[in-house]
């Protein structure tokens, strides 16, 4: 368990943070430019030092106001991976690797050259130096660099945001593997909502210095309160899904969740591995009862749990589904039309998907893609 609890002056500004977060996966702190982020990854590395609060890592205590702990930068263990790679100009990639790992004693190594180089396909980069290599791999060398290190943790402070759209689809498929076969938790900061929904297992929602909510990805994304916190345009909800099978004569694949099924355009993973969507409000509509007759093919039965206005016409319908929940963006007239309110049962028909894949494994082009289904 990750188990932060900070309070810290900076300036006139005020950070006042508290979260617990799996230790498995990556925990996204997602907010606005200045609303802190940076600042409570600072607060981690040990770079600056809480008014008061604690900071814990499992078992490991890195800050503890209460019991006078707090341990120096350098006995952290801390992996720490820029915006900017900040590599050695003038070192080869493999002697970049190899000055995280003679960092460490060689009986505290855990984490060996070899794996690291695979993990991250670098093997082709050994003897190049950073410069005329991409910012995708330079990004991929201080991931290595940092993981070889042996960190008890790995922050990362927006490590795609100097990276172009085609840079930054190469490079996140590194990150699910690192998510997915380390073991290391993964503390990362972002801006960028496709990332969190992307990568995140757990996401903490900050704005102006505290945490408007936090949890599991598609329990933060399903809350209306926080969709104008996440961005107005982005509202929906991710749901995690499991491939059930596959209809090679159709095209299509099933993903079930405990909420029902969905069929979408076939994806390139073997039944039994994790799929996350996200599910835009605009994508999903609302009816009273099923419909005949028409072509889409993903009704699921749920029931109306809140309702928020989204702008001068329009409403964000929360749905259950399942343990799940999906937001429907839909028209004021039409709520009141439906006579929708709390606690009524509906059919929640999904018109399309974005695929954000959420395990191990190999990652098909499809992914990423918005389809209609
Ligand atoms: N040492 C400091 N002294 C005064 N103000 C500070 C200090 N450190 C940070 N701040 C202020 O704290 C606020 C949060 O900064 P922080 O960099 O943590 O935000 P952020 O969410 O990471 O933003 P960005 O995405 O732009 O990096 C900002 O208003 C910043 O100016």
């Amino acid at each position: 368990m990750l188990d932060l609890q900070i309070r810290q002056s900076l300036g006139a500004f005020t950070l006042d943070i508290a979260f617990t977060a799996e230790e498995r996966g990556v925990t996204a702190l997602f907010g606005r430019s200045g609303s802190g982020k940076t600042s409570v990854i600072n607060a981690i590395a040990g770079l600056t030092r809480p008014d008061e609060g604690h900071i814990r890592v499992g078992d490991t205590v890195f800050f503890d106001s209460a019991r006078h702990v707090d341990v120096p930068v350098e006995k952290r263990r801390i992996g720490y991976v820029f915006q900017d790679s900040r590599l050695f100009p003038h070192m080869t990639v493999r002697s970049n690797l190899e000055y995280g790992l003679r960092r460490v004693p060689a009986a505290e190594r855990r984490i060996a050259f070899g794996p690291v180089v695979d993990l991250l396909g670098l093997g082709h980069l050994l003897d190049r130096r950073p410069r005329g290599l991409s910012g995708g791999e330079r990004q991929r060398i201080a991931f290595g660099r940092a993981l070889l290190a042996q960190p008890r943790l790995l922050l990362m402070d927006e490590p795609m945001a100097s990276l172009d759209a085609a840079r930054k689809a190469e490079i996140m498929p590194y990150i699910e593997r690192l998510r997915d076969e380390m073991n290391i938790p993964i503390v990362m900061v972002s801006h960028a909502l496709d990332e969190v929904v992307r990568l995140a297992t757990t996401m903490v929602l900050i704005a102006e210095g505290r945490v408007r909510g936090s949890g599991p990805v598609g329990t933060v994304m399903g809350r209306l309160d926080l969709s104008a916190v996440t961005g107005a345009q982005d509202a929906g909800a991710v749901l995690d899904l499991t491939v059930e099978t596959h209809i090679p004569e159709d095209g299509l694949s099933v993903l079930a969740f405990d909420g029902g099924r969905l069929t979408v355009p076939q994806i390139d993973r073997p039944p039994g591995s994790a799929v996350r969507l996200h599910i835009h409000a605009r994508d999903v509509i609302v009816a009273l009862q099923p419909l005949a007759g028409v072509s889409l093919r993903n009704a699921l039965t749920a029931t109306v749990i809140e309702l928020a206005e989204a702008g001068p016409s329009s409403a964000d319908v929360r749905l259950a589904v399942g343990g799940s929940f999906l937001i429907a963006r839909i028209t004021r007239a039409a709520v009141r039309e439906l006579g929708l309110m709390p606690g009524r049962e509906v059919v929640a028909l999904v018109k399309g998907v974005a695929f954000e894949p959420h395990s191990g494994g190999a990652v098909s082009d499809r992914h990423g893609r918005v389809v209609d289904v």
